[in-house]
């Protein structure tokens, strides 16, 4: 019987305390050096590496990064775009150039990793992109490695060429880029050569996408050069979904030593994971080692009844003891949070469908599986039919009225009906600075040193400041700036009965951000109002209209850890449920515009196409479930954004939005001309400016945008129905950068207001004042909060 192993393919970078985040922003803040950066980055990969030594791996994948492991490879492989060059950077502040930008140099696009919701950085190449590969990094990482967890056991990884070539920006044929970065990707196996390391990994995820068989040529030919350098042992690693049948059929045949697959897919995925069935009918090539990821690496649930190893026994049968394999997780553990046991005793929820598993605890279930499987002999662990097996859960039938799905009257009769604007009505996007006071209260209240009075009453104060920013900022449509909500996701999981909430399960998002998505244990429902204190407190500051502000079901399910039991369709139609009760609390409170945020709608696109279509009708029915209770006064705004949406905008009008605010600066304007081509009928706020950088932009940059959105052909160039925005929230921002950005982006929209003015070209029932509610909302202004941080010192 061939031996089982046990393999990790990423683990969590951030530390288990976020050692890296705050090394990282001491860095960024000029409050600790190069030097220091690199021993708190070197220490944190140690531990996890140990970690995971000390819980009985065998092959240890080296993971760790200073911001994302897509930026790492294209930083090696010297793919620098032009305008970082010639700046006088050099190592590190050029790595953090290209993730954050400098002044006059934009950072990369980021853009969501397949259907996760971790940022990656996007390389930019043309065709005639020349690699000039310096693999220093990676191998001043495994000389580390091998000293921390030895030569055996120390596995070096990168993101692979083929992967590479399909996340790139740029118009170029993907396969001639695959050849072109084979060689540099050659230079480095040789190097590795020399440095005893007991295989490499190359990840490659895109082979999971439809058109990934169109590839198939140039992987072979790619991974043939690969194996010729000779002597390391590849493993090629494939996660977040199957793979297409004719990919699979390739990928078994490339000269390689070891193939990962992932054999449980998406969490809750009706379709679940074809894996177990391709190997059912193809089989698996006996030469090499298969890594079997039946460990759940991105959800948060423990194998249940043994469910690894019943899946692991059927490989077994069909593929004979002689099968070389090693057990492992689905995808990467960067997913998930370090270790359960660092929540609180007694915290955990008291009838959870089963126990929770972090990555620590999940490094001990692939060694007890892997013991497990090596100890039975066939016919000691229960049967499993492999050619049916796809982990998908059990479908529910929703039985909702058809009518609970479509607002009462369509746009163009309810549009009339809804909040007026002057051309190029002016807002936000929702969040405004969470300063370090506001988390400082947050934490008061958490440790018990404030109530839940005083607290409530220093958000409402924060309230009142944002309000008095906006008005005296001049913006037409006001937020009450979400300082009550440390996330958008974790606070409605704090709301809603049914999930539970971690104290330190951290996740990254990008670079030093990071999250606490809530875990759905159990059927949701609202017991009580979530918003709408905090809404009626704004609009009592401003006879301006304020927004209300939900987060989307489909978001939250997106950004949260869902069930496994239950498929996700359901569980995002219990919470759009709820969020409806909440849209009809906050209409009844007088609210009269009321965005729900989507901007997880794409993320959660299936990789394959054929299973789109069923995903997005139910993803669009959860959000027009949610919003479809409103009346037809009640003006209904989503909010989408770091995606790439070219391929969803039939969906994205399904949603029957009155009105789309769309991140869109950092991708030269390709969402704003993909909706002007598409005819996309209704209201839209293109982004005018990037919010992740700090880079204040100046007036005439965002003027210049707003003329292209008029002359993009968007909505006719109907400039009441063109709204100027930032591309996202301003959470991550500081008052001082927020301010005069606004205050420019205000300025820039009042530029161009006058030039429409001038040339009498501005739209039909555009006025130059302010926004009216529909609905006698005029309150009296600054009853709290009058301090306005325009005219007070900022935060820092
Ligand atoms: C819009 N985005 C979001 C995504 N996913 C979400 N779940 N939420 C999102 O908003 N995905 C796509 C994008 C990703 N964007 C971001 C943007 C910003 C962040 C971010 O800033 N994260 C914060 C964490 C925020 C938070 O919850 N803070 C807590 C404080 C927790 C804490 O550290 N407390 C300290 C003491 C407080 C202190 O001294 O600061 C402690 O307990 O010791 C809070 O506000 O209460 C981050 O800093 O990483 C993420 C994704
Ligand atoms: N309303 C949220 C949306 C983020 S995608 C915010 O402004 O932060
Ligand atoms: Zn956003």
């Amino acid at each position: 019987m061939a031996p089982v192993l046990t393999s990790t393919i990423g683990f969590p970078r951030i530390g288990p305390n976020r050692e890296m985040k705050k090394a990282l922003e001491a860095y960024w803040a000029g409050s600790s050096s190069k030097e220091e950066l690199a021993a708190a980055s070197a220490a944190v990969e140690a531990r996890a590496w140990r970690d995971q030594a000390a819980a009985g791996i065998d092959l240890i994948g080296l993971d760790g990064t200073l911001y994302d492991q897509v930026l790492d490879a294209t930083f090696q492989l010297g793919l620098i775009p032009e305008r970082f060059q010639g700046l006088g950077l050099s190592g590190v502040d050029l790595y953090f150039a290209l993730a954050r930008g400098v002044e006059g140099a934009p950072a990369c696009d980021m853009s969501k990793l397949f259907d996760t919701n971790y940022h990656f950085l996007a390389p930019e190449l043309t065709a005639d992109s020349e690699p000039r590969p310096d693999w220093s990094p990676l191998l001043d990482r495994l000389k580390r490695g091998q000293e921390a967890v030895g030569r055996e056991r120390a596995v070096p990884m990168v993101v692979g060429p083929v992967t590479l070539a399909c996340l790139a920006r740029g118009d170029f044929d993907r396969s001639a880029m695959v050849a072109r970065l084979a060689p540099a990707y050659a230079a480095l196996l040789r190097q590795l050569v020399q440095r005893g390391v007991p295989e490499v990994q190359i990840h490659e995820p895109a082979l999971t996408l439809t058109g990934s068989e169109a590839l198939g040529v140039a992987l072979s030919v790619c991974y043939a050069e690969l194996a010729a350098t000779g002597g390391v042992p590849i493993n090629v690693v494939v996660m977040f979904d199957d793979v297409p049948e004719e990919t699979y059929k390739w990928l078994v045949q490339l000269p390689v030593a070891a193939i990962s697959l992932d054999f449980l897919g998406v969490p809750g995925a009706d379709y679940g994971s074809r894996t177990a069935q391709l190997i059912a009918q193809h089989g698996f090539p006996k030469n090499k080692r298969l890594g079997a990821g039946v460990i759940d690496g991105r959800g948060i649930w423990a194998d249940k009844d043994g469910a690894a190893l019943r899946l692991l026994g059927a490989l077994r049968d069909r593929l004979g003891a002689d099968q070389p394999i090693s057990v492992q997780t689905s995808t990467s553990l960067q997913h998930v949070p370090y270790d359960l046991t660092a929540e609180p005793a007694g915290s955990l929820p008291q009838a959870p469908p089963r126990p929770l598993a972090f990555a620590v605890q999940k490094l001990a279930e692939v060694v007890s599986a892997a013991q497990a499987l090596a100890a039975s002999t066939p016919g000691d662990i229960p049967a499993l039919d492999l050619a049916s097996f796809t982990g998908a859960p059990a479908a529910k039938a929703a039985q909702l009225d058809a009518g609970m799905f479509s607002r009462p009257e369509p746009y163009e009769q309810r549009r009339p009906k809804q909040v007026q604007y002057p051309a190029l009505p002016t807002t936000t996007i929702g969040s405004f600075p969470q300063t370090p006071a506001i988390r400082r209260s947050r934490l008061a209240f958490k440790r018990g040193r404030i109530s839940r009075e005083e607290y409530r009453e220093q958000m409402a104060a924060q309230i009142g400041v944002c309000i008095g920013a906006q008005e005296a900022l001049g913006l037409d449509v006001l937020v009450h700036g979400e300082p009550e909500r440390s996330d958008m996701v974790e606070y409605f999981g704090l709301k809603l009965d049914g999930c539970y909430f971690t104290e330190h399960g951290w996740v990254q998002s990008y670079g030093s951000r990071y999250v606490r998505p809530p875990v759905i244990v159990g059927d949701i429902s609202r017991p009580e109002p979530m918003t709408v204190h905090e809404y009626a407190l704004a609009q009592g500051l401003t006879s301006k209209p304020v927004k209300g502000m939900l987060t989307g079901p489909v978001t939250i399910l997106q950004w949260s850890f869902p069930r496994r039991d239950v498929t996700r369709q359901e569980q995002a139609f219990q919470l759009a449920l709820a969020l409806r009760q909440e849209v009809a609390d906050l209409a009844a409170a007088g609210c009269r515009v009321l965005q729900v945020d989507e901007p997880a709608l794409r993320e959660g696109l299936p990789l394959k196409k054929d299973r789109h279509a069923p995903y997005l009708g139910w993803a669009v029915d959860a959000f027009r479930l949610t919003t479809a209770v409103a009346a037809p006064e009640v003006q209904i705004v989503t909010h989408l954004c770091y995606s790439d949406f070219n391929d969803i905008l039939g969906a994205i009008s399904a949603m029957d939005a009155d009105v789309l605010t769309i991140e869109n600066s950092r991708s030269d304007d390709v969402m704003l001309l993909a909706l002007a081509g598409a005819g996309y009928p209704r209201d839209v706020g293109p982004g005018v400016y990037d919010v992740h950088s700090p880079v204040v932009p100046p007036v005439e940059v965002m003027a210049a945008k707003i003329r292209s959105f008029l002359k993009s052909g968007l909505l006719g160039g109907d400039a009441a129905r063109i709204h100027v925005n930032p591309d996202c929230g301003l959470k991550t921002r500081k008052w001082e950068e927020v301010l005069p950005s606004l205050r420019n982006m205000v300025k820039a929209a009042a530029l161009v207001r006058a030039e429409l003015a001038a040339g009498g070209g501005a739209a039909a029932g555009a006025d130059a004042g302010a926004a009216q509610p529909a609905a006698g909302a005029a309150r009296e202004a600054g009853q709290r909060g009058g301090a306005c941080p325009c005219c007070t010192a900022p935060e820092a």
